[in-house]
């Protein structure tokens, strides 16, 4: 019916790019904020040295991960390791300042498929949580219309109140579980990004089902990354 195996009794949704549209306004907060960075480094555009941020990029060091992970991971990936903390949490703070502008313009819509997969999961008894690197996952969830689905919500904030590893480690997904009452192996993860795939992965949890959001490798590499199944939005899950 909602294209599980039949042991998952509790759903672990991760949030941008999976339930709503967010994930775009995230990846476009990043990108200015990592290309004025870059810039100021390298001396402008136009300096040889600069090198901007790509969607590849967003796609293999911050999709999924905690904020600062995410900052640290694609400075490294430039070879960039002389940062201090307070820098880096500069950098978050300012993107995180754009993607809050940006979600208050565009008010944070939900996948018509996604909801359309919420609604089928609460009317055959799945239990529903969602479990995000994002420390917005509240107002998301509220401006998306969405708070009413979910029964546990683990998000940045309390990955961060708990100190817990961010995904791709498999933490803050088996937090879920357990806040939820089951073990992994009774549950689902719902992913679009890789970090999440491994993370799910990681834990041992019944059924991964990545979300192809973008295309290019993004399949090939879900899979390789332990999905168990990949597709392009959730209500393919759903019997046609
Ligand atoms: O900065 P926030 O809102 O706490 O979000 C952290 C990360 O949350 C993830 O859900 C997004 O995929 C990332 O793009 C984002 O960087």
């Amino acid at each position: 019916m909602l294209g599980l195996p039949e042991v998952i009794t509790v759903a672990l949704f991760d949030l941008d790019g999976v339930l709503t549209e967010t994930a775009v306004l995230h990846r476009k907060a990043w990108k200015k904020t990592f290309d004025a960075f870059l810039a100021d480094r390298a001396g402008g555009v136009d300096a040889p040295g600069f090198v901007e941020f790509t969607d590849q990029d967003y796609l293999d060091y911050v999709d999924g991960r905690p904020r600062e992970d995410g900052v640290r991971a694609f400075l490294a990936s430039r070879g960039i390791t002389d940062v201090d903390p307070a820098t880096v949490a500069a950098i978050g703070n300012g993107k995180n300042d754009m993607f809050l502008v940006s979600l208050a313009e565009d008010g944070g819509h939900a996948y018509p498929g996604s909801v359309r997969y919420l609604n089928a999961a609460r009317d055959a008894g799945l239990r529903i949580a969602v479990v995000t690197s994002s420390k917005n996952g509240g107002p998301v969830l509220e401006a998306a219309d969405l708070s009413g689905f979910v029964e546990v919500r683990v998000d940045g904030l309390e990955i961060a109140a708990r100190g817990l590893n961010g995904k791709p480690a498999p933490d803050s997904y088996l937090l879920g579980a357990e806040l939820m009452g089951v073990e992994p192996a009774a549950a689902a993860v719902f992913e679009d990004a890789i970090s999440g795939v491994r993370a799910g992965s990681a834990g041992k949890f019944g059924y991964v089902v990545g979300i192809d959001r973008v295309g290019g490798g993004q399949a090939e590499a879900m899979r390789a990354a332990g999905a168990d199944i990949v597709v392009n939005d959730l209500d393919e899950l759903l019997p046609a």
